[in-house]
């Protein structure tokens, strides 16, 4: 059977007790409290009896010495046969009244005169020396009680003197009193007559009179009385420096404390509740009473503070003790809990710890200062070779290769000096045979007891992913996708390093900027994909042809960088190299490529520059590379240029033009020309319209550089559309004069690819009424090939609106006779440069024949251009060119001044004064 109680019970208990001690102890305190009030209550009983005593014999005893002071002079006047008021006064002053008994005022002598001594006794008054006596009030009585003397005197009394206290009744029965009993007898209270016209007239007195005798016997014959009239307020008063002053005090001329008797009322204010105490006593044959209540201030007296300070500190004691005698019975069972509670939070942390540890996906070692395995902790335990509890108590120098043991020494070397260390990385073939990345952290743990060697934490981290993600990012920011070759961002760093190392080991380099030529064509023609197919067959071919410490990245679309370093350490040497280089560069752009295992050939323009040059940084060599570059586009493309610094000002003169250009249209600075074409006989066939520009200050700017601008810029829509609605309504001016005669317009790439040029073109025949045959539309060869189905397609849709086209400079280009046959052409221009050296030269004159063999075998028209000799002329026309167009026939001139200068048929010719070639 289990005796333990359960502990919920046994803290009901233990309360209980604690309760029941603290009950028994405020029992007691209440106990002393209460018998401590009641003997402050008692003590303060004591005190008020012994204060009413005092009270109550001090008035008595001061009544008696006043009964004294008058037995006194009556003992005076017994021994004495006559007294003389001036031996009366003598005795009185000998007595010292005032001092020895407060309160009296004064000591009168009244003579007991019967009715038929009366005149004698005012003769004998006033004989002895007081001349103006004389009793009063006047009336006739059976006896006279008049005041014969008053001690101490003063002249104020005067009028005292005489008067007949008979004619008083409380005076009169107070004598009457005494002389009945030969004793001190007192009169009741009354207000004396010498007060009642004062401040005094509430004040109430009473008077002492004690009979005097003849010869002392009271059988002898009454002489008066001696009388001691007391203010009861003037005693009370004299007394109070022996009286308690906090006890409220009334008098009463009575034994019985009757209102109406009242005597004397001390003022002050008895305390609420209390108990009022009466003590009597007889004075001159009446009886006083004396009513004494405790005022306030006497309870105030007895110490009632004390038990109540007592009581509380009792009652916090108590609590005090049964709080303490609670802990004291509890503790044992708190100090259980609280372990249990610690126990508790330890298991859990525990095995929180325990859970985060299992979900660290870290391998978790204790390690030696030298590197031994002492404990481990892992959830990566597929990691490892073996298990890991194979590696306890081995040197890691054993169990991991040596880049690995190297990485967790130095770190622990660092943990043991810093504490802690984070940051050692290494790659570790990890048991599948994949290398991973692992990152140590490692933490100083110091040994329990002093003195021991600390061990160290180290948790290895598995990184491999982050690390890759690096990669990934690092390629993402330094490498062109498309290509892998390094990209702009890369190469300037590279540029930049390269120089300073250039600088430092004093060796010059070379940076091509490589831009393919017309690649717009392919990704037209072809496609995107097969642009992007070329441009990483262009990429591979400049890597393969490079030194390993070369460098080539893409700077974006078809614009490539080669970074070449050592290439000497003088100018000529390196410049010489640079060359040697960019040959080989070009060769390798030159060779035709398979694309789709079909053939296809391309160039690149490449622009070089020297490094070091000056204080140029890497975006300076860029910017040069770029310029030469331009220049070799400018010459014809497939070509290579270095750097001179004037190319930067033919850059910046370009620039210029190209600004002035976009101006030059609203200024109205083009004019269309024309020149005569004419057939083998020299007859006029038809014209080919130019477009010219004169700039204010440049001059005519020739149209291979400003057409260029105007294509780059978009102008060329607006010019071409000019031009073309110029010669329409030339066209419909002549249709009724020279209704033979064609002309020929130079058409634009951008503007025969427009969207709706087709539709563009049917609406300006319609307007303007001509027959669309007149009209030849001349191309360029890249214009052909670009995109050929399309470019056939518009071609049709045009030739079926009734339009011809020709190409334009023939035999520079593709000079591929394919598309001859493809597309709907109708003529052919041979270029100038064929014809200069006709007939002289005999390549020329064969290309030439050839041509015009070929043009005639297909049903094309041909019209040679650069006919400037009769001999050129007179060759062409023997070979059948059925067109011809030169400075022998005629040079370009302003389109008005062609039609005016028309030889004029038979119809009439057009107006001379039209000169709307001028743009509006
Ligand atoms: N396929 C492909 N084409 C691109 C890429 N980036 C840019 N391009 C195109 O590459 C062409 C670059 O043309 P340019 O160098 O200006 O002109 P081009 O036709 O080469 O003529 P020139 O340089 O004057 O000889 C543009 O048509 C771009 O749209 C790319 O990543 N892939």
């Amino acid at each position: 059977m289990n005796h333990r109680s359960s502990p919920c019970s046994r803290i009901g208990l233990q309360a209980l007790l604690a309760v029941l001690l603290c009950a028994v102890m405020l029992g007691l305190t209440y106990l002393y409290w209460h018998s401590e009030n009641q003997a402050a209550h008692e003590r303060e009983r004591r005190n008020f009896d012994l204060a009413v005593e005092q009270i109550s014999s001090s008035l008595q005893d001061r009544m008696a010495s006043y009964e004294i002071v008058l037995r006194g002079i009556k003992g005076y006047f017994d021994a004495s046969e006559f007294v003389s008021p001036g031996e009366f006064r003598s005795y009185m002053q000998a007595l010292h009244l005032e001092e020895t008994r407060p309160g009296l005022a004064s000591v009168s002598l009244i003579a007991h005169v019967p009715a038929r001594e009366l005149h004698a006794h005012e003769a004998r008054m006033r004989a002895d020396g007081m001349a103006d006596y004389h009793v009063h009030p006047a009336g006739v009585r059976e006896a006279y009680a008049p005041m014969t003397q008053i001690e101490p005197w003063s002249e104020s009394k005067r009028a005292a003197l005489g008067f007949d206290l008979n004619t008083i009744n409380v005076a009169r029965e107070a004598m009457a009193q005494s002389a009945a009993t030969g004793q001190p007898a007192l009169s009741r209270g009354y207000v004396l007559a010498r007060d009642r016209n004062t401040d005094r007239n509430q004040d109430i007195s009473s008077v002492l009179y004690m009979p005097l005798y003849s010869h002392g016997a009271k059988s002898a014959a009454l002489r008066g009385w001696a009388s001691l009239p007391f203010r009861v307020k003037d005693i009370v008063h004299s007394l109070t420096p022996e009286f308690a002053p906090d006890v409220a005090l009334t008098i009463y001329d009575a034994p019985d404390a009757d209102p109406a008797n009242r005597l004397f009322v001390l003022d002050a204010k008895p305390a609420p509740n209390a108990v009022t105490t009466l003590r009597h006593f007889e004075v001159g044959g009446r009886t006083w009473t004396l009513a004494m209540s405790p005022t306030a201030a006497f309870s105030q007296r007895t110490d009632h503070q004390h038990s109540t300070v007592v009581a509380a500190l009792g009652a916090v004691l108590s609590l005090a003790t049964g709080w303490f005698a609670w802990v004291l019975m509890t503790a044992r069972d708190r100090a259980e809990q609280l372990a249990g509670n610690m126990t508790q939070e330890l298991r859990s942390a525990r095995d929180e710890l325990e859970s985060t540890l299992s979900a660290i996906p870290d391998l978790l070692f204790e390690l030696s200062r030298d590197g031994r395995l002492l404990r481990h902790r892992t959830s990566r335990s597929d990691l490892l070779h073996s298990p890991p509890d194979d590696f306890l108590g081995r040197l890691l120098s054993e169990v991991v290769p040596p880049e690995a043991a190297s990485a967790y020494m130095n770190a622990i070397a660092q943990a043991e000096r810093d504490g802690n260390t984070r940051g050692w990385q290494f790659p570790l073939r990890v048991a599948d045979g994949s290398t991973h990345w692992f990152e140590l952290s490692i933490a100083r743990k110091q040994g329990e007891q002093p003195g021991d060697q600390p061990t160290f934490i180290a948790l290895s981290r598995d990184i491999t992913e982050r690390k890759e993600a690096e990669s990934r990012t690092h390629r993402l920011a330094y490498y062109d996708a498309l290509t892998g070759l390094p990209n702009r961002r890369m190469l300037v760093e590279q540029a930049q390093h390269a120089l300073t190392r250039a600088r430092r080991n004093e060796s010059m380099g070379a940076l091509f900027f490589i831009d393919l030529d017309h690649f717009k064509r392919i990704n037209d023609a072809q496609g995107h994909a097969m642009g992007d197919t070329l441009l990483i067959q262009v990429a591979r071919r400049l890597q393969d042809l490079l030194r390993p410490e070369d460098l080539v990245g893409r700077l974006g679309g078809d614009e490539f960088v080669v970074l070449a370093q050592d290439l000497g350490q003088d100018l000529a040497t390196a410049r010489r190299a640079a060359e040697a280089l960019a040959r080989r560069l070009r060769e390798a752009l030159d060779t035709p490529y398979a694309l789709q295992d079909r053939p296809y050939s391309s160039t690149g323009s490449i622009g070089g520059t020297l490094f070091p040059r000056g204080q140029a940084d890497a975006q300076d060599m860029l910017r040069e590379a770029d310029t030469a570059m331009y220049r070799a586009k400018a010459a014809g493309r497939n070509h290579m240029a270095f750097y001179e610094p004037e190319m930067q000002a033919s850059a910046q003169e370009e620039l210029s033009l190209a600004q002035d250009l976009q101006r030059a249209w609203d200024l109205g600075q083009f004019a269309i020309y024309a020149q005569s074409q004419v057939n083998g006989v020299g007859q006029i066939i038809g014209a080919e319209l130019l477009l010219r520009w004169f700039h204010p200050e440049r001059g005519a700017v020739a149209p291979d550089q400003f057409i260029p601008l105007a294509e780059e810029s978009g102008l060329i829509l607006r010019l071409g559309e000019w031009v073309l609605e110029r010669a329409c309504t030339t066209l419909a001016a002549l249709s009724a004069t020279h209704p033979q005669l064609t002309l020929s317009v130079n058409m634009s790439q951008l503007q025969f690819r427009q969207d709706d040029f087709v539709e563009r073109m049917a609406s300006l025949l319609e307007r303007t009424g001509v027959p669309a045959e007149r009209l030849v539309l001349e191309v360029t060869e890249s214009l052909l090939i670009a995109a050929v189905d399309d470019t056939a397609e518009r071609m049709t849709q045009l030739v079926n609106l009734g339009l011809r086209f020709a190409i334009d400079d023939f035999g520079t280009g593709y000079s591929s006779f394919a598309y001859l046959k493809r597309l709907p052409l109708y003529e052919l221009k041979i270029d100038k440069s064929f014809v200069k050296d006709t007939p002289g030269s005999a390549s020329d004159t064969a290309i030439v024949q050839s041509i015009l063999s070929v043009a005639h075998h297909l049903g094309l028209a041909v019209v040679a251009e650069g006919v400037e000799t009769q001999a050129q002329a007179a060759f062409l026309a023997a070979n059948h060119c059925q067109g011809l167009q030169g400075y022998w026939f005629g040079r370009p001139m302003p389109l008005a001044q062609w039609l005016s200068e028309l030889p004029t048929g038979d119809a009439g010719l057009l107006d001379a004064t039209d000169s709307s070639d001028q743009p509006k």
